[in-house]
């Protein structure tokens, strides 16, 4: 007889990050192309950003102090001295009793200190009357307030997010040093599973859905899918295929035939495919028991269990784990958000469950209904919008409890 040797979710993450060596390999991107590609190198701030002192609104540059005890009711007097064109350095610098017109983002001319905002005062010709008191730096930018010179940007191993990008851009950088994408090939296996664009079915054979599904997490995460389509339930054949495609890609994945049944070949094939092989089969998890994990050769290749809900589920956590350490990302990112319960989930305790919830908005708080149903159902996954993850200590959450989710996104 046939059984799993389970490993604990956590188990199974720390055995991620110990058999995936991150893809050495680097490529030059122009800051347009570099989105959601992982920085292969430090980088360090070479300009202060600003590297003037910028104002932060329309208004007047002025020194503080020549505001102080200004009111509605007594006013202050300043004289206009002209304005500060934008990208420009200030033509003159400012003495006491002294203001200058300042638009948002331009340089402060030398003497000020401050910036009174618009709406605070009024200009009557040429004599600005100051109706409100401001601080020293109120409404300034200071030089390297953003970025500061000699400081680290970004480090190595960072995800380049929009906001990342931005930042680049600030120093002058158009082109970073990333490490390659990884190309991530796909094979779905049973004798049922019929290509998605049958039109009609005979019965028994069902439509494969985890090809799309699983390409278009690959998508989502911004890397390179390879559908290699359906293999039948036959040992020679998938591991032709198998052998086939893993020459081609940088991570393969086989969706189907994870179980122990007569015909769930797939753990003996990935395991003949290098070593050191097969290093997870099983998790103590709901849904997605019959996960397989193996590093054949250096290359990593995952093993889903068939049922379409548990295939996502399980790509999204492991799956999604093993490509961010092979493009040298540290297993850390995940999309949180917190809601409360709407009634009590129970779970056998020695497992981690993952449920799947609804997020609603009610009276300004989040929160998370569990979408019941058999583990493997798609439909289960299109009403929900993430996972609650009940961890096998816990025998589940009650009703009220606020929780973290991770979000399918
Ligand atoms: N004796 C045991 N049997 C099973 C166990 C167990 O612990 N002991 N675990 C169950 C769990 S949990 C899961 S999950 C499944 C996974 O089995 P397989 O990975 O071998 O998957 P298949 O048998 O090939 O398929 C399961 C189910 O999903 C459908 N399927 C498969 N591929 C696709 C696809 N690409 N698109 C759409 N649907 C697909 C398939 O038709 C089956 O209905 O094992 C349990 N059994
Ligand atoms: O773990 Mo299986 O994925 O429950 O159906």
């Amino acid at each position: 007889m046939k059984f799993f040797q389970v490993k604990s979710v956590e188990e199974t993450f720390q055995l991620i990050n110990e058999n995936i060596t991150p893809l050495s390999e680097k490529v030059s991107k122009p800051l347009f192309e570099a989105l959601h590609f992982v920085l292969a190198e430090d980088i360090e701030v070479k300009e202060n950003v600003p590297n003037f002192r910028r104002s932060s609104v329309d208004g007047y540059a002025v020194k503080a102090a020549d505001t102080f005890g200004s009111s509605e009711s007594m006013p202050g007097f300043l004289n206009l001295i002209g304005e500060v064109k934008m990208g420009e350095t200030p033509s003159r610098m400012i003495q006491m009793g002294e203001a200058m017109y300042v638009p948002t983002g331009g340089m402060l001319p030398e003497g000020s200190d401050s910036v009174i905002m618009i709406e605070h005062c009024e200009d009557i010709s040429g004599l600005l009357n100051v109706y409100r008191q401001i601080a020293p730096n109120e409404n300034v930018i200071a030089i390297g307030e953003d970025l500061r010179r000699g400081n680290v940007l970004l480090s190595k191993g960072t995800k380049l997010r929009p906001q990342e990008l931005g930042a680049l851009a600030s120093q002058g950088i158009i082109e970073v040093a990333v490490f390659r994408k990884p190309i991530i090939g796909y094979l779905s296996s049973g004798d049922e599973i019929m290509p998605m664009e049958t039109e009609a079915l005979e019965l028994g054979q069902v439509r494969d859905m985890n090809g799309i599904t699983i390409g278009s997490q690959v998508a989502q995460w911004g890397m390179t899918f390879l559908y290699g389509g359906v293999v039948k339930d036959d040992q020679a054949e998938l591991e032709r295929r198998v052998r086939d495609m893993i020459e081609k890609v940088d991570c393969l994945v086989l969706s189907g035939g994870s179980s122990v049944g007569t015909k769930d070949y797939s753990v003996d094939v990935i395991q003949s495919l290098g070593d050191p092989g097969v290093y997870v089969h099983g998790i103590s998890i709901k849904p997605g028991k019959p996960t397989i994990l193996s590093n054949a050769n250096g290359k990593p290749v995952i093993g889903l269990p068939g049922h379409p809900a548990s295939a996502m589920i399980i790509f999204h956590l492991f799956g999604k784990a093993i490509l961010d350490r092979l493009q040298g990302m540290e297993l850390e990112e995940k999309q949180l958000t917190f809601a409360r319960v709407t009634k009590n989930i129970p779970s056998a305790p020695g497992r981690t469950d993952f449920v799947r919830v609804r997020l609603f908005e009610k009276d300004q708080e989040w929160y998370a209904e569990p979408i019941l149903g058999k583990s493997g159902l798609i439909s289960t996954l299109v009403k929900s919008e993430g996972m609650i993850e009940i961890s096998s200590e816990n025998e589940g959450v009650y009703k009220g409890d606020l929780v973290p989710i991770r979000l399918f996104q």
